[in-house]
């Protein structure tokens, strides 16, 4: 059983803050600064060149790799980082469209709007085109006209969560490949790739996974598919033999091939010591926990703030571990809300978005979601021309 008491210490945390956006940036973990001053200092310091090898850094990408895989049920060897999802996504879309003759990408209209753009530009090269439609018609619209299922497990503004192996063995059953984006999943829910059939799965590690701004991304490509894949990044440290330094390219032993260069180290080691925390932290308390603080904010905000709807599914198995509510004014909300100590976020046009991170939250810091959420409403806290300013992120 998970010690939460334990696990949260594990972070640093401003004092008196309630952090419920570990869902777009996850906190420090304390073991990172040291972890990252030893790179800084002692491998690149001093053992400069050499750390490639003495310090295990060319190894870094699948060895992180294999730290995530058992997060979301992959095998070892399965999984490699670098790059950002962005070009993870575009890399394993690339390939899964080598795997059909069908050059038409189906995903829902709710897709992260960079996943929606890339696959779009993907699926145009290749001559075909990407299809969206809602959520919940994703099922009725697989077909033999598809050739590969693109959709980010949960969504990032709602929280919907679709059934992977569902969706997941009828596409196979239509001969249809699947990526499944894994961004707001990972560290969250427990996922099982391999057990779903998924041809290839993609994330970032900033989220759930507290890797800090900037960590690599992950990919994983099933054992069946990856020694087949023809590259679209054929990068050299993809090759199987980068420092023979051949004329032409040889693809490395499988999902290896989708490394393409230099590791950032730096973020590398940050996000090796953030993964130190699944070695005392079980997914699957870490699951049920999130539906109980889930259900604790829902419960507690429909009973004090009637004029905000609930935006996320009220079914804690078809939801991740995010609870959105709307309101015409989310935005000055969400800032009156910060600027009182709560920090969630909004999604345009109109969300309020709250992220459950058992690791470190618990039910002290929900109530004070709820208390602050209800004092910026009943007192209309939020209707201040200051709080209505749009930062550049938001
Ligand atoms: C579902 C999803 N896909 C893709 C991205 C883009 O990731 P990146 O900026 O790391 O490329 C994000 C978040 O930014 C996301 O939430
Ligand atoms: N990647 C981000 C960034 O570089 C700046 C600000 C936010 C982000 C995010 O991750 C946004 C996130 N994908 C979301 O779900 O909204």
């Amino acid at each position: 059983m998970t010690d939460f008491t334990a696990t949260r210490a594990l972070f640093d945390l401003p004092e008196g803050l309630a952090y419920l956006d570990g869902n777009s940036l996850g906190p420090l973990a304390r073991s990172v600064p040291d972890r990252v001053a030893r790179a800084v200092r002692e491998e690149w310091g001093r053992q400069l060149i050499r750390a490639w090898n003495d310090a295990g850094w060319m190894e870094m990408p699948d060895r992180l790799g294999d730290r995530i895989a058992p997060l979301i049920g992959a095998p070892a060897g399965t999984v490699t980082t670098g790059d950002t999802l962005s070009i993870k996504l575009h890399q394993a879309l690339s390939a899964a469209l080598t795997m059909t003759d069908r050059p038409v990408i189906l995903s829902d209209t709710g897709n992260f709007p960079s996943d929606l753009y890339i696959a779009d530009a993907v699926a145009r090269q290749a001559g075909g085109e990407l299809r969206t439609v809602a959520p919940e018609a994703v099922a009725a619209a697989l077909s033999e006209e598809i050739g590969v299922l693109m959709l980010t497990e949960v969504d990032y503004r709602t929280g919907r969560l679709h059934d992977m192996v569902a969706l997941t063995a009828r596409a196979k059953s239509l001969g249809i490949a699947t990526v499944w984006d894994l961004a707001h999943s990972a560290g969250a829910l427990p996922v099982d790739v391999a057990g779903a059939g998924a041809d290839f799965a993609v994330g970032c590690s900033y989220k759930y996974l507290n890797g800090g701004p900037g960590a690599p991304a992950f990919v994983y490509a099933a054992p069946d598919v990856a020694g087949r894949i023809d590259p679209s990044m054929p990068g050299w440290l993809g090759h199987a033999a980068p420092f023979a330094f051949e004329p032409g390219y040889r693809p490395a032993r499988d999902v290896a091939r989708f490394r393409v260069g230099t590791p950032p180290v730096l973020q590398m080691a940050a996000l090796d010591a953030a993964l130190d925390v699944w070695d005392v932290a079980d997914i699957v308390d870490v699951r049920a926990r999130s539906l109980d603080l889930s259900e604790r904010l829902i419960a507690g905000v429909e009973a004090a703030c009637p004029d905000l709807a609930l935006a996320s599914p009220r079914d804690g198995s078809a939801r991740g571990s995010q609870v959105s509510f709307s309101h015409p004014e989310a935005y000055p909300i969400m800032q009156a809300l910060i600027a009182r100590g709560v920090i969630g976020d909004f999604r345009a046009p109109d969300i309020l978005r709250f992220g459950l991170t058992p690791l470190y939250l618990g039910e002290a810091e929900i109530d004070t979601c709820i208390a602050t959420l209800a004092e910026v409403m009943d007192r209309r806290l939020w209707d201040d021309p200051a709080y209505r300013q749009r930062q550049a992120v938001t």
